[in-house]
């Protein structure tokens, strides 16, 4: 029973330069209640793929579908989308948001012109005391302004404001970063009571090792691509993609392992992916990997990488 289906979903930019292949031919499911954590290194993508799930992208196009609830939220108009998914079912913690909530208004205003915004006609006081609440935060914050409130008290405040009209699917993209260590661990001890509440959570991070306490599923992106997609437990028990394998021996561990980088670049966005994606950085490169690997299936989902063709 899956909520969400994501198939062939590919998003362009236009820029001066020519298209820019951010997001290309992604597949992903989820089931009610299932989160997923979107990885992989800056611009390849993780961005643009959250977006593109919100239709937000701006100066950019989604191809490919999007089922959420059985509708293909990619073929609807504007309005209706605006008007029935946009933060009612499916909502987006930005990036470096908490740092654009506005000076002169106090949190409680900045919460009113949301529901403004949103056409909201009904108790407003008690949605944003629940808001305030899910994000456990005390009714007299609504009276501060933001410079009087610490680093992770805003981004409360900006979780709150996604969760405003009770969606039940939120990306949160990158909510940890520029928080101190102590403040990302209550972030995230955050996301998992709002996912142990029933709330599905895409969660958009650079960093793998904060997804194993939220995401039941994985996508690690590469180049636009998703290059291997399966159970958080397959990923971190058995990672496939010579990428996921890199990153996951790049996070320092306990045990005192010396973490290990992956030399080289990615490629540049701006050339269509004609052949695998990571072939200039891969140890384990072979002649084939000059065409463009299919998705070849897992345990629990799929591996776009060629040294897998035999296990078909
Ligand atoms: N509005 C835009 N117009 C043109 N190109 C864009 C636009 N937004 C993003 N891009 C490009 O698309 C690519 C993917 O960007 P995106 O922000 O999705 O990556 P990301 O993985 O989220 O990166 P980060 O971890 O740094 O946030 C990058 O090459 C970026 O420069």
């Amino acid at each position: 029973m899956t909520f969400l289906i994501v198939n062939g979903l590919s998003s362009r930019y236009s820029s001066s330069k020519g298209p820019v292949y951010a997001v290309d031919d992604v597949d992903f499911e989820l089931n009610p209640g299932e989160s997923i954590g979107i990885a992989g290194e800056s611009a390849c993508g993780k961005s643009t793929l959250g977006l593109s799930l919100i239709r937000m992208l701006s100066g950019g196009t989604a191809q490919g579908t999007i089922t959420f609830d059985g509708d293909s939220i990619l073929d609807m108009d504007e309005s209706v989308f605006n008007d029935e998914y946009r933060w009612k079912k499916i909502s987006m913690i930005f990036q470096g948001a908490m740092n654009s909530l506005d000076p002169v208004f106090t949190i409680n205003e900045q919460f009113i012109e949301v529901l403004k915004q949103h056409n909201f006609e009904g108790d407003s006081k008690q949605l944003i005391l629940d808001a305030m609440n899910s994000v456990h935060l005390e009714e007299h914050v609504l009276k501060k302004y933001p410079h009087e409130l610490s680093g992770g008290m805003k981004q409360r405040v900006i979780i709150a404001m996604a969760l405003l009209l009770k969606p039940k699917f939120v990306i949160a993209d990158e909510p940890t970063t520029a928080l101190d260590v102590l403040i990302q661990a209550q972030i995230i001890n955050l996301l998992k009571s709002l996912k142990k509440d029933g709330m599905s959570i895409m969660l958009i991070t650079h960093d793998l090792a904060v997804l194993s306490e939220i995401a039941d599923k994985i996508g690690i992106m590469y180049g636009g691509q998703m290059v291997e997609f399966g159970s958080s437990e397959e990923i971190y028990k058995n990672p496939k993609h010579p990428y996921t394998q890199g990153l996951l021996e790049s996070i320092p561990t306990l045990k005192g392992n010396i973490p290990k980088y992956i030399k080289g670049i990615p490629p540049s966005l701006l050339d269509a992916p004609t052949q695998c994606r990571f072939i200039d950085r891969c140890p384990l490169a072979i002649e084939k990997c000059k065409e463009l690997p299919p998705k070849f299936k897992t345990k629990t989902g799929y591996v776009r990488c060629w040294l897998y063709e035999d296990e078909k």
